[in-house]
């Protein structure tokens, strides 16, 4: 009988995978993929059947059948723009995906493995939330430059989980509250929603914040620079900003637990950055306050770094004074990814189709 949602997160290093029943997560497993064995891949679109082959395995070892299937959901990747939603995933959506529309990004796997697994068996495949969301206000597009417009790269899909959960918790809908969200994690994304919306942004894997691995905004003059001095290819320049950046470029490590403990043992340097990790985040609160006109209903910390209380305590040390700060340490992908499918297979929502949408 088909009863199972299998729910697929691709990441840079590892594949999360689940199993729910309705909204009930029953199994889940973080599939490691050891560096050797994706170094071989130039695009990481290529990496699809090697992963596929792995979430097939893990289920094989957990005794499902994929005949016990009633729908598989991914993480939606750097697609066109497009609203916040459930999404069913198209062919269209697919050559996107492959192309990396937006850019390559671990989580454009999503949507690949779970329409294939799906097509074989003649059920449906969806993404939820893609990083692509796209909810800005014309004013939030404009840069300084008109060939450089601003865009919305966003962990949209954490970031309206907790978002969704906080105002729940104080007895009110989504559309209803005005949030600071700051998903700190590998990549970080400080966002301003409105009314429910991501009115605004910093683009996490090119602005804002620094983070664990990524420069964020950097001043840009030294960057053209940089990039016309011969010293550095274009990839390796990528790689500097995206990957090498942050943490890694300063301290080399993308954990904060051994930043912590380099501060105990007295390390001033990373004291500093630490410091300057924190400061960056609170400015981007800040600067999301401005957006919301200072009506901000609470400001919600989540992602990996939110387990740090050092972190968190420099942050609510400089923005206390915008609106109570929640902390919800880690993230909820998986599960928002199952019930974001639920609710298409139960009919309490009509699935997105990508081509409509852009
Ligand atoms: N349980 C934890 N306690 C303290 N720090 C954590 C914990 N889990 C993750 N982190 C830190 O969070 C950062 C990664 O955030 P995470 O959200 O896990 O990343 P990703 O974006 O790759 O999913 C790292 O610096 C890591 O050290
Ligand atoms: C591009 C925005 C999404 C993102 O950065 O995700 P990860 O932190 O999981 O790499």
């Amino acid at each position: 009988m088909r009863r199972f949602i299998l729910v697929i997160n691709p990441g840079s290093t590892s594949t999360k995978v689940a199993l729910f029943e309705g909204i009930t997560n029953l199994k889940q497993k973080n599939l490691i993929h050891f560096a050797n064995d994706l170094l071989k891949y130039n695009k990481i679109s290529e990496q699809y059947e090697y992963r596929e082959n792995t979430v097939l395995s893990w289920l094989k070892e957990e005794g499902i059948e994929t005949s016990e299937l009633v729908a598989v959901v991914g993480r939606g990747g750097l697609l066109k723009p497009v609203p916040s939603g459930v999404y069913e995933v198209t062919d269209a959506m697919i050559e996107d995906l492959k192309v990396g529309i937006q850019g390559e990004h671990a989580s454009n796997l999503g949507g690949i493995i779970a329409k294939s697994i799906a097509d074989n068996e003649g059920i449906d495949a969806y993404i939820v939330d893609p990083v692509a969301v796209d909810e800005f206000e014309e004013i939030a597009r404009i840069s300084g430059h008109p060939e450089l417009p601003r865009r919305s790269l966003v962990h949209a899909l954490n970031i309206r989980a907790v978002a969704r959960r906080i105002a729940k918790s104080i007895g009110k809908n989504l559309d209803e509250m005005n949030f600071i969200v700051a998903h700190i994690g590998g990549g970080i994304s400080v966002a301003a929603l409105k009314l429910g919306r991501i009115v605004d942004v910093n683009n996490a894997n090119e602005g804002g914040p620094f983070s664990p691995e990524r420069a964020g905004g950097v001043p840009v003059g030294d960057l053209i620079n940089l990039a016309f001095s011969g010293k550095y290819t274009y990839g390796e320049l990528k790689k500097k900003l995206v990957g090498q950046g942050g943490l890694v470029g300063y301290l080399g490590t993308n954990d904060i637990r051994e930043v912590a403990a380099m501060i105990e043992n007295g390390d001033e340097k990373a004291k500093l950055i630490m410091q300057s990790m924190a400061y960056q985040i609170a400015k981007e609160i800040g600067a999301c306050a401005a957006v919301l006109s200072g009506r901000v209903d609470r400001i919600i910390l989540t992602g990996g770094l939110a387990y740090s209380k050092m972190i968190t305590d420099l942050i609510k040390n400089r923005v206390y004074f915008i609106a109570p700060i929640e902390i919800i340490p880690g993230e909820d992908e998986m599960q928002a990814l199952a019930e974001g499918a639920f609710r298409v297979v139960n009919g309490e929502e009509k699935a997105k189709i990508y081509e409509e949408e852009v």
